[in-house]
Formats: C-alpha cells, sequence, structure tokens
C-alpha cells in the first residue's frame, strides 16, 4: 500500500546535529526533537550525542515511560530510507560496468581466435605442401 511517510537517509539525517536543528532516529523512524531539546527531562546533550545513528538502544536503556513514547509522536517527521543510498548504487553500476566490458573482451577474443586459428592452420598445410612438390 502506498505511504505518506516521507523518507530520509541516515546521511540526510545525520545533518541535523545542532541545538537549532536536531533529528534522532530511533527504531528506523526520525524525530526533529528541536523544539523539544531544552524540554528533555534526560538533557539536550544526550539527543544530540545520539545524531547521526539509529538511536534505539540508547533510548531502550533510558527506560521511557509510555507516555514519553506518546509525546515522541508529536515529534515524528519520516522514516529512514531503507533502499540504498546513490554512492552505493554508483559503486554498483560501475562494478556491472566493468562486468560488462570484460565479458565483451572475453567474446570479441573468441570470435577472433577461431578464424586466426583457421588461417594459421591453411598457411601451415600450405607451406608443407609447397615443401613437398
Ligand atoms: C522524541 C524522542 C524522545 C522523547 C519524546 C523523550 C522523552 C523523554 C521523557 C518524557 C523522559 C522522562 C522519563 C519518562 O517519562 O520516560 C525522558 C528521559 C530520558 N530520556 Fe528521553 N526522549 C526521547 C528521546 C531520547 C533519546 C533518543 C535518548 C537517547 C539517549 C533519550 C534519553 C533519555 C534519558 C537518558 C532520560 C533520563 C532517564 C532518567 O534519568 O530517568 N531520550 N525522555
Amino acid at each position: 500500500m502506498p505511504t505518506l511517510t516521507k523518507l530520509y537517509g541516515m546521511e540526510e539525517a545525520a545533518r541535523h546535529n545542532t541545538p537549532d536543528d536536531c533529528w534522532v532516529v530511533v527504531d528506523g523512524k526520525i524525530y526533529d526533537v528541536t523544539k523539544y531539546l531544552d524540554d528533555h527531562p534526560g538533557g539536550a546533550d544526550v539527543l544530540l550525542e545520539v545524531t547521526g545513528k539509529d538511536a534505539k538502544e540508547e533510548f531502550d536503556d533510558a527506560g521511557h515511560s509510555d507516555s514519553a513514547k506518546e509525546l515522541m509522536q508529536d515529534y515524528f517527521i519520516g522514516e529512514l530510507d531503507p533502499t540504498p543510498s546513490i554512492p552505493e548504487m554508483e559503486v554498483f553500476r560501475k562494478e556491472q560496468d566493468v562486468g560488462f566490458t570484460s565479458k565483451l573482451l572475453a567474446n570479441a577474443t573468441q570470435y577472433w581466435a577461431i578464424p586466426v586459428t583457421v588461417v594459421g592452420i591453411s598457411a601451415v598445410i600450405a607451406v608443407l605442401y609447397a615443401r613437398q612438390k
């Protein structure tokens, strides 16, 4: 089913790592906690420290109450994009290109090898035949 949830890569989420612009990722979900930093009972620093990674473990370790989990929905802005980031796709494409080029070269060699061998053998036979005469 199509979803209206916005998807962000971890790289994008990691860019929001200052007291004026702070996103945290918890269990694949992204929260813009900029306006909550000063009110967070655990302090602003703990939130700033966990930017740029999935802080599920740290969040769970803090033993957040159900009301804390409810409250975090107010700051939900999107989810982590599960598809690989573009640089990874570029590397994959390059690898594929190398494979394709070497295959093409291997094929070209094969196609050339047969006629060259035939011509070579014919030349040897012709030389031997000429010598016999
Ligand atoms: C939108 C995200 C978050 C919300 C709304 C939130 C909310 C809260 C609330 C309401 C409390 C008070 C205790 C409770 O009711 O459970 C709390 C405490 C705390 N939170 Fe968060 N929190 C968030 C994210 C995080 C993250 C990512 C960390 C990771 C380090 C964290 C670490 C802590 C710590 C260390 C405490 C103090 C626990 C204590 O001293 O008892 N929180 N948080």
